[in-house]
């Protein structure tokens, strides 16, 4: 039979209605056995709310999915596993103090009379991950692995139940370059050996790099299923967001970039952490922070805003010495830090978007103890347009929005505030592309109105495209300080990754 013509999956008419939203609307698509098939839209587009249609955890739906031409409803995941359908979560889930075999055979072990056969569990285990040409052994303890390892595990855990249809969603967001080469060439090497794969990513380079085909739903509706080759990036793009929207960053205005310092950190240290990092921010300019991951960025930022204890070095706000101990103090001092993980620290679960994007001014709100309705209402609304939040609405709530759409109210919730001196860290992860564009308008806006801004990004083209002055970061040491004129993504790497060094001990 010719590959690719057999259908793994068919999706027939699906559609799938929460309070006020219909995320899935008459969908009807096939998945072929053996592709690599991504599965694109904008935030809030409906690409969850599919994937977990497909793997029993949305169980509630109207229309019908069919797997290998029979149909099926499964009432939770552990069914779709039995038939071989697979998803690898965003954060994988793994019992640290197990064994990665432990882990990977967790619920199914091989058992000789009443007692588990660890050898054999062991052995299974390796012969799967040596397939995968994994570095760690079955042997091994879970929690000492990196991420991308763990996501390995993941993905053997699903070959030891005969995974036929693998998932991944936005598996490369918190990966190093390397892992993410490893990660390719398994799923490549998964697609050889007939798995199929769905992939869901904000990441285009990435689709064009593996996929063999594509869907795009916008607004809970399939758009169109093509092949990735027949489309450029741009072609891409409008079929996605309905609109041309440039996928690259760039300033559309002069930078308002001045010679005062709001900023000066000298000799920064978190002990064990990073070392000795120096630099100033100017009023009005983006400062880009580039970096592998581990570099530790994050840290230092977080280390200014007071959300880690310095251990040395000084930190100066419009000329005078600070010593900020707590997130709290950061806020107070006008600092605002946009964090990376938006799920777990930037938003309260039990708040709709008007509260949680109105929380940094609720004083503000606030007379003689009652708060004013209107002036939160206005507020939240203002940024809902600039940000384009679906659904629009101030009182849905803000945990039950689309993973970007989350990220949004949190970014608006920093837009809205007064920090002078906005910190965001990797600003766009998980955002589609529309909204990226929308973010770096809404930034430089804050730059015209006198704020200053420090942007952390592992992706190059944003850093590059954004920022007024770059600093690299390597193994807890700032290793350069850019310009940015005429900048490659080359200069910077050079720097990130070691072969180049403006600091004789680097590493700490
Ligand atoms: N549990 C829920 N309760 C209410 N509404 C929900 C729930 N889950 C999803 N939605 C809504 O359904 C729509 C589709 O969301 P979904 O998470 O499927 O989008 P997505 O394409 O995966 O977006 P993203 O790229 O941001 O992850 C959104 O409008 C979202 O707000």
């Amino acid at each position: 039979m010719e590959k690719h013509t057999e259908s793994i999956v068919k999706f027939q008419n699906i559609s799938k209605v929460f309070p006020g939203v219909k995320a899935l609307d008459g969908v009807s698509f096939d998945i072929k056995k053996g592709e690599i098939h991504a599965l694109l839209g904008e935030n809030g587009a409906g690409k969850s709310t599919l994937l977990n249609t497909l793997h029993g955890v949305n169980n509630v739906y109207e229309g019908t999915v069919e797997i290998k031409g029979r149909k099926v409803s499964y009432k939770n995941a552990n069914e779709a596993i039995q038939d071989g359908i697979v998803k690898i979560h965003q954060e994988v889930s793994l019992i640290p103090e197990l064994t990665v075999g432990q882990n990977i055979a967790l619920g199914h072990e091989p058992r000789k009379g009443m007692f588990i056969d660890y050898k054999k569990l062991h052995q299974e285990a390796n012969a799967i991950l040596s397939k995968m040409k994994c570095s760690f052994k079955s042997e091994d303890i879970a929690g000492t692995l990196s991420t991308g390892e763990m996501q390995m595990i993941a993905i053997a855990k699903g070959l030891y139940h005969n995974a036929q249809l693998i998932s991944f969603d936005e598996p490369t967001a918190s990966l190093s370059n390397q892992e993410v080469r490893t990660l390719f060439s398994i799923i490549n090497d998964l697609k050889e050996n007939g798995i199929t794969i769905l992939y869901v990513s904000h990441r285009l380079d990435e689709v064009f790099d593996i996929c063999d085909r594509a869907t795009v739903l916008r607004d809970g509706k399939h758009i169109e299923t093509f092949n990735i080759k027949d489309v450029n990036r741009e072609q891409l793009i409008k079929k996605m967001v309905g609109r041309d929207v440039s996928a690259y960053a760039v300033r559309t205005k002069p930078s308002p970039k001045t010679n005062q310092k709001v900023l000066e950190v000298e000799d920064l240290s978190v002990k064990g952490v990073f070392e000795d990092v120096s630099f100033h921010l100017h009023k009005g300019e983006i400062l880009g922070f580039a970096g592998l991951v581990g570099s530790k960025r994050t840290d230092v930022v977080r280390a200014i805003f007071g959300a880690e204890q310095k251990s040395g070095g000084t930190v100066k706000i419009n000329g005078v010495t600070v010593n900020i101990k707590s997130p709290k103090q950061g806020v107070q001092l006008g600092i605002g830090l946009i964090p990376e993980n938006r799920k777990t620290q930037g938003f309260i679960k039990y708040f709709d978007n008007a509260n949680n994007v109105g929380l940094t001014k609720m004083e503000k709100f606030t007379k003689f103890g009652l708060l004013n309705h209107t002036k939160k209402m206005e507020n939240c609304n203002y940024y809902i347009d600039e940000i384009n939040l679906k659904p629009s609405d101030p009182h849905y709530m803000t945990s039950h929005l689309s993973g970007g759409n989350q990220q949004k109210v949190v970014i608006a919730k920093w837009l809205s505030s007064d920090a002078e001196i906005l910190i965001l860290d990797e600003p766009t992860k998980g955002v589609d592309v529309g909204a990226k564009a929308e973010i770096y308008r809404v930034l430089e806006e804050l730059l015209e109105k006198g704020k200053s801004i420090i942007v952390v990004s592992s992706e190059l083209p944003e850093v590059l495209g954004l920022s007024d002055r770059i600093i690299v970061m390597r193994e807890g040491r700032k290793v350069k300080e850019f310009e940015n004129h005429n900048l490659t993504e080359e200069d910077i790497l050079q720097y990130a990754m070691g072969v180049n060094s403006d600091v004789k001990n680097e590493g700490i």
